[in-house]
């Protein structure tokens, strides 16, 4: 991967057999659609790092980042800019407070059925089938 590629961390938060999604209100091209809670790496932040900062920004609780699951995704940063990004989901485990909205239009906890169901930010949609095998459904 090329020094100046920006990495954009997604975190997989799975509890009871489902997978936290959240639903972007920002900017209004991506308004609505879906993604992972998470967002771009700071220069001299480890994407580990980056990780736990957004969930407490963007859901008001403290993560612990574990492995990635599948690989990087390249993706298209804003038009007219040369540098070159990728999405990078990391498993993330919950360890304090309940998710709340507060940056995006609204959460849900999907299970394995639902993935395939909502309108999802493009980058996202190769690790639907990863995801999709690590969510065991119960009871
Ligand atoms: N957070 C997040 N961003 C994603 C996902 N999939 C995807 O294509 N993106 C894109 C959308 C944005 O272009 C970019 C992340 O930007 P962001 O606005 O969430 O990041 P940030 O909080 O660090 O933003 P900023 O205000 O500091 O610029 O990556 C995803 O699953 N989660």
């Amino acid at each position: 991967m090329d020094r100046d590629t920006l990495i954009v961390v997604g975190a997989a938060i799975i509890r009871d057999g489902r997978i936290l999604a959240a639903q972007r209100a920002e900017p209004a091209a991506l308004h609505g659609r879906w993604e992972f809670p998470g967002g771009k790496v700071d220069p001299g932040e480890t994407p580990a790092d980056a990780l736990v900062r957004e969930c407490r920004e963007e859901l008001g609780v403290t993560v612990r980042a574990r492995e990635a699951i599948g690989v990087d995704v390249p993706f298209p940063t804003t038009p007219g800019r040369t540098r070159s990004a990728v999405l990078r989901l990391l498993r993330a485990d919950l360890i304090d407070g309940e998710p709340r909205a507060l940056e995006h239009l609204s959460l849900r906890w999907l299970t394995a059925a639902d993935l395939g169901t909502l309108d999802w930010l493009p980058a996202d949609v190769p690790f639907l089938d990863p995801i999709g095998a690590l969510l065991v459904p119960t009871g």
